[in-house]
């Protein structure tokens, strides 16, 4: 990590969007750097906690820092994470110019062959992620996470579970506990199963499981258990119908790649280098466009 990319201060250009817990607005700092700055405000009350609180933060915040560490081509470049106030902490990243694969997608689904591209870009860096010492998990990969660059070839993993993560260091002193932790159409049956204690293991498994529901979500156009209103129907769905099941019409290689992420049984998810290695990443016929035309 190279240091705050400011001296003392930065100023908002223009907002972005807004989130969960705050906004990512374009900024300018003191010492001329250009990126994206997200804020998360924790939804806490500022009481005689405060001191403990914001050093909670601070020990979470603290551990998040070996984001900046992080360098792939398919992953958003981590400048800085910083505290300016107790339950306010904000992350400085490379600006991207593009749009989420959410609203990339539309609603439409995609052809086999950006599947494939999006697919191996995304299983690149959770190869990264994963087989770093420690492990990084991102804890909430889904298609609003997921950049689509303005090319429309290239993108990039974004907003690493960092809020889920400062959630959890302070939850028992949140003030509002109903936010679903994560995106709740992509967690993993073993998260749902955990309900909403602090014992939720998020794993390298349980970030394949969110990869296979972004899969879906490209092959069919629309989010995975579309009709799933909190965890216990979510965990309800599952344990009736298993993982989404892919619209008809699609490869075979497509349709076994998706099962191997979405293995209701962690254990006998594929990992993103034996998803690296399946053939519907490797196949030469995709390669060809044979598919292309869907
Ligand atoms: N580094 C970045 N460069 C450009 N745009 C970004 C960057 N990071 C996030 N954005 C965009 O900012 C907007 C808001 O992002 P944010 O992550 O806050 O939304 P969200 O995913 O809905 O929120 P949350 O997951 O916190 O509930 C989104 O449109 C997102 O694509």
């Amino acid at each position: 990590p190279e240091g705050p990319p400011f001296l003392e201060r930065w100023d908002v250009v223009r907002l972005i969007g807004r989130g969960g817990f705050g906004e990512v607005h374009e900024v300018r700092t003191d010492t001329g750097v250009t990126c994206a700055a997200k804020t998360l405000r924790l939804p806490v009350q500022l009481g005689d906690e405060l001191l403990s609180m914001s050093s909670e933060i601070h020990r979470a915040v603290e551990s998040e820092r070996n984001l900046c560490r992080l360098r792939h081509t398919n992953i958003v470049r981590f400048l800085h994470i910083a505290q300016p106030e107790p339950a306010t902490v904000v992350v400085f990243m490379e600006l991207l110019n593009g749009r989420s694969l959410e609203r990339f997608i539309d609603k439409k689904p995609l052809d086999e062959v950006t599947i494939r591209d999006f697919s191996k870009q995304i299983c690149r860096a959770l190869l990264y992620l994963h087989s770093r010492q420690p492990p990084v998990i991102h804890r909430d990969i889904n298609c609003s996470n997921i950049i689509v660059c303005a090319d429309n070839t290239r993108i990039k993993l974004i907003d690493f579970g960092l809020s889920i993560k400062l959630e959890q260091s302070v939850s028992h002193i949140l003030t509002s506990t109903q936010s679903p932790k994560g995106t709740l159409n992509f967690m993993a049956p073993e998260l749902l199963g955990a309900g909403e204690s602090d014992s939720v293991q998020y794993s390298r498994e349980s970030d394949i499981w969110a990869f296979g529901c972004s899969v879906y979500q490209m092959v069919s156009g629309a989010r995975p258990f579309a009709d799933a209103r909190n965890f216990l129907g979510m965990a309800q769905l599952i344990e009736r119908r298993g993982a989404p099941v892919l619209p008809d019409g699609r490869s075979a290689e497509l349709r076994d790649f998706h099962s191997r992420c979405t293995a209701k049984d962690r254990r006998r998810r594929k990992s993103a280098q034996e998803l690296l290695e399946h053939e519907f990443l490797t196949d030469r016929k995709l390669q060809l466009g044979f598919f292309s035309s869907f």
